[in-house]
């Protein structure tokens, strides 16, 4: 891959591949722009376990086994697509549900149920 073309609404950010950049202050110019993205997906992310709190009736049904084990089956399948460790991926992706599901029982003990 040359580059990586992302938008988020009327933002259009262009990163660099990492073998194009010759120095690391380039690298590192070019991994900034690729944490201001991964910050605003995750916070978008977020925002459907916000929703979720709201949607979910008891509090039993926040944490959801089949549901993870789901998730982290179709991240596996979609890291061998695209070449990326499938043990790095999952790692991260159990550690981001971790956090979800943290965040989500945060919002679903903030609301008044029933
Ligand atoms: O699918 C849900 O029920 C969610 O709330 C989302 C999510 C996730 O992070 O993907 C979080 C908590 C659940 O245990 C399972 C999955």
């Amino acid at each position: 891959m040359e580059s990586l073309v992302l938008s988020i609404e009327d933002q259009r950010v262009c990163v660099r591949a990492a073998k194009g950049c010759e120095t690391m202050t380039e690298l590192r110019r070019e991994i900034d722009k690729l944490d201001q993205f991964i910050v605003e997906v995750l916070k978008f992310r977020l925002s459907f376990m916000e929703r979720a709190a709201v949607l979910k009736e008891t509090r039993n049904k926040v944490r959801d086994e089949d549901r993870i084990e789901a998730v982290v089956d179709n991240i596996k399948a979609k890291a061998v697509a695209v070449g990326l460790n499938v043990e790095f991926a999952e790692t991260v992706y159990r550690h981001l549900i971790e956090q979800s599901i943290e965040h989500e029982y945060g919002v679903f003990d903030a609301i008044e149920k029933g």
